[in-house]
């Protein structure tokens, strides 16, 4: 059975086709996708980037400096492990670095973890043809210096994506993220460009420094006051900023990629946002696809949110697997890597039912954490109640309601055989209130 999905491509560099067998062995044995190149391959594979788009890369045994340079080259656009018997001098360019001695096992570890994209939280995983967009997308521009829009849902990864982006570009300063809501008119200037003493962020340094030789992320930009708007436009327009207190100018060497779970179009027309800014920002737009629409990537992503998890990714048996597809995930990945940590931490070792699914699938048992849905639970509906608990990011109470009552009412009917008048009563409702909630839901009682 396949550890991760199959498009997930493997391909092992090997002095000889000897040297590197026992890895190929172990790879196949483990159900990993492989292909097979000799070193004067790599430069052809390493021309077919958008073709392969993601991929772990083990190289063996003295293949020789050429060979090497070319894999680091490589290593910056995919996730790469080397394997090698020589001292590697730019260690930091790979995810893992081994020597010819580590065990298969463990060298099969280290490519799951990249695979999985866990290796260092960053990878945007996904194979679906939407998200295989998302990656040429994302490798078209990591590199040029181009501002990017990242747009999407909550909980899409756009901040992973940010971070992506970052990671490819080869840019050697830091990757920083501003949450632009949280940005206050006060003294502006000193957190976005820094002032001499130690009060705007903590050292002196405002954002743009912070980030200096690397990527700022405006998390939220449509969040943005009208005054931020206008500060930070004109610095996308002139390429220079001015420290507090200091005189002169400064060029700025700040890769930017903002990020909006909002539609700003929208945002704009209530003039909340500017045209101007709009159109400085949306130079590369790029969106990213919710959950419901990939769902063929839930495997994989199951794979590798409980990829990093102590006891390992809760197992499904089939009927709770098509749920988790069904299921509209209004969260997002977010959502799923809450259920799935969940999961792991009740049901370590178990497989997991489409019972015991549902009663933490839905938002509401995110905040909620019923007695009934623990594993030893069972109690009444007020205990239930009284065990709820205000999440500290808050919630869509309307929404949240929403779900309750959609789920109580899928339960009602499942439990009577689909029979309205019977769920009804289940549910302290005269049928013609169930059939209205029905309708309004868009559920069927067949
Ligand atoms: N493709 C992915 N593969 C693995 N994990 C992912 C992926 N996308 C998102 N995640 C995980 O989902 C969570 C939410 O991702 P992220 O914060 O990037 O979303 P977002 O779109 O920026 O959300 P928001 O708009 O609410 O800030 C994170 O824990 C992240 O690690």
């Amino acid at each position: 059975m396949a550890f991760v999905d199959h498009s997930a491509s493997v391909l092992v560099v090997a002095a000889s086709r000897e040297a590197a067998a026992p890895v190929l062995d172990y790879l196949f044995d483990q159900g990993i996708a492989f292909g097979f190149s000799r070193p004067s391959e790599l430069a052809y594979a390493t021309g077919r980037l958008d073709a392969i788009y993601r991929m772990a890369v083990v190289l063996d045994l003295g293949v020789g400096d050429r060979v090497r340079d070319a894999a680091q080259a490589l290593s910056r656009e995919l996730p790469c492990v080397l394997v090698s018997d020589t001292p590697v001098a730019r260690r930091e360019e790979f995810r893992a670095v081994l020597h010819t001695d580590t065990s298969p096992a463990e060298l099969f570890d280290s490519v799951r973890g990249v695979l999985a994209g866990k290796a260092t939280g960053s990878g945007l995983t996904g194979s679906t043809p939407a998200m295989r967009h998302v990656h040429r997308l994302i490798e078209r521009v990591a590199n040029k210096g181009t501002t990017v829009l990242l747009l999407g849902e909550s909980g899409v990864g756009k901040e992973v994506a940010a971070r992506d982006i970052h990671r490819r570009s080869g840019r050697q300063g830091d990757f920083v993220v501003v949450d632009c809501g949280a940005l206050r008119d006060e003294a502006l200037d000193a957190v976005l460009f820094g002032e001499p003493g130690p009060r705007s962020t903590g050292t002196g340094s405002g954002y743009f420094q912070m980030a200096e030789g690397g990527t700022l992320l405006l998390d939220e930009v449509a969040d943005l006051s009208l005054a931020c708007q206008a500060r930070l436009l004109r610095v996308l327009e002139d390429g220079r900023y001015k420290r507090v207190g200091e005189p002169g100018t400064q060029a700025r060497d700040v890769r930017i990629i903002a990020a909006s779970r909002r539609n700003l179009v929208d945002v704009m027309e209530t003039g909340a946002f500017r045209n101007d800014l709009f159109f400085q920002l949306a130079v590369f737009p790029i969106r990213l696809p919710p959950l419901r629409e990939r769902i063929a990537d839930m495997t994989a992503l199951i794979e590798a949110l409980g990829a990093g998890l102590p006891g390992g990714r809760p197992r499904f048996d089939a009927i709770a697997m098509a749920r988790l597809k069904s299921y509209g995930w209004p969260g997002n990945i977010r959502e799923l890597s809450n259920v799935i940590e969940r999961l792991a931490i009740l049901y370590p070792h178990e497989t997991v039912d489409r019972g015991t699914l549902d009663a933490h699938l839905h938002p509401l048992d995110v905040a909620l954490m019923t007695p009934e849905s623990l594993p030893d639970g069972g109690q009444a509906p007020a205990t239930q109640i009284s065990a709820m608990a205000l999440p500290s990011d808050g919630v869509d109470l309307r929404e949240l309601v929403e779900h309750l009552e959609k789920r109580l009412i899928e339960q009602a009917l499942d439990r009577n055989d689909r029979v309205v008048a019977h769920a009804a009563r289940a549910l302290g409702l005269r049928r013609t209130t169930l059939t209205e909630k029905l309708r309004r839901y868009g559920i069927s009682s067949d």
